[in-house]
């Protein structure tokens, strides 16, 4: 079933009406012509670095790297709108709602090195609510790319106000980055923090210590 069809003849006028799939299944991320020109490529990286890629440890290892690649930057063809619009619900509820702790994991586009932590993600409806599933979903389909922070948090925030237009949007991240840990800074313990917010989270100083007092809880 499209996951988009458990939510056909909702009340909300925003909800998607086509039922083309939203998401990947996992069988769709991998591409055989695409698999085998980055195992291509992963097998002269090891040539480069001074392995034998014909090695029994190593003989599948270009295509598995050519599957992670594809897996980790999956969200290039996934539809955040879409995402978000497959569960809107009309509804009254005007207080704020916060999904908080969404593991995060996404490659820095500066040495494709893995950036993980934490997104907190709270809007305040105004009409329409959103699958809580969804919010977690859209903070992967933009993190599943090549991104820097400050860019991923940006652009969650976007996709819930311009699909939901709520009262307004708040977005933190807190992420530790391996380019910082693994090599050149080298420091293990810094967190960066990101954050974005739109409407009330903008005029509201209550509204927005409310917010900061429920993620730091
Ligand atoms: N603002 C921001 N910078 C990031 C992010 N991920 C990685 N970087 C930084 O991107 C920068 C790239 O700087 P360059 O000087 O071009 O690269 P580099 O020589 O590898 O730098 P070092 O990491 O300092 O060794 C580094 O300072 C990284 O820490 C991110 O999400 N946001
Ligand atoms: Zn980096």
């Amino acid at each position: 079933m499209a996951s988009n069809e458990q939510h056909e003849g909702g009340a909300s006028d925003l909800a998607v009406k086509d039922a083309s799939p939203l998401l990947y299944e996992r069988q769709d991320v991998y591409h055989d012509d695409t698999t085998a020109e980055l195992a291509a490529l992963s097998k002269r990286q090891l040539e480069l670095v001074g392995e034998d890629p014909e090695r029994e440890g190593l003989l599948k290892t270009p295509e598995r790297v050519a599957k992670a690649w594809q897996f980790l930057t999956h969200g290039y063809g996934l539809d955040p709108d879409k995402v978000l619009r497959s569960a809107l619900f009309a509804e009254d509820y005007s207080e704020m709602v916060l999904v908080k702790d969404i593991e995060v994991y996404s490659l820095c586009e500066h040495h494709a090195l893995p950036f993980f932590g934490k997104a907190h993600v709270a809007y305040i409806p105004n009409g329409h609510i959103v699958g809580l599933s969804k919010i977690p979903r859209v903070v992967d389909v933009f993190a599943r790319r090549l991104q820097v922070q400050e860019r991923l948090t940006l652009e969650i925030r976007d996709a819930v106000d311009r699909v939901l237009k709520p009262e307004g949007v708040a977005v933190v991240i807190e992420a530790q980055h391996l380019c910082m840990m693994m090599r050149g800074a080298e420091k293990q313990n810094s967190m960066t923090t990101t954050s974005a917010m739109s409407g009330v989270f903008l005029d509201n100083a209550n509204t927005r210590s409310e917010f900061m007092r429920l993620i730091s809880g």
